[in-house]
């Protein structure tokens, strides 16, 4: 099923929502730190096994002690769609269990 693009107001509208995400050109991004190199790893698998249940997949970047994610949505010519919510609601979800902030 084909998924739309949101409007400007939608995007600002569910970001309201989710603090810590934003809005970087017509991508929903965020970065979180977690404790040790380690915990950082722990959540990208995490993230990756979500990912691909929701079969939506954001530029994932593991650094030291941070994982950055940075997601749009090919299939609408790369702008912001619901499915970018979900996956950044579903991030979110997880990340207290990891000790992300
Ligand atoms: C075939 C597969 O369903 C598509 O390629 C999916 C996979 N993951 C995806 N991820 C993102 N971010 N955008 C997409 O359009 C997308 N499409």
């Amino acid at each position: 099923m084909p998924v739309e693009p949101l409007s400007q107001k939608e995007v600002e509208d569910r970001l309201a929502e989710l603090p810590g995400w934003s809005l970087d050109g017509d991508r929903l991004t965020r970065s979180y730190r977690l404790g040790s190199h380690f915990a950082a790893t722990a959540m990208v698998v995490h993230i990756a096994q979500v990912q691909e249940e929701l079969d939506h997949h954001s530029d994932l970047t593991l650094g030291y002690d941070t994982v950055s994610l940075s997601v749009h949505t090919h299939s609408a010519g790369g702008a912001v769609t619901e499915k970018d919510i979900e996956l950044a609601r579903k991030v979110e979800d997880l990340a207290p269990g990891h000790g992300a902030h």
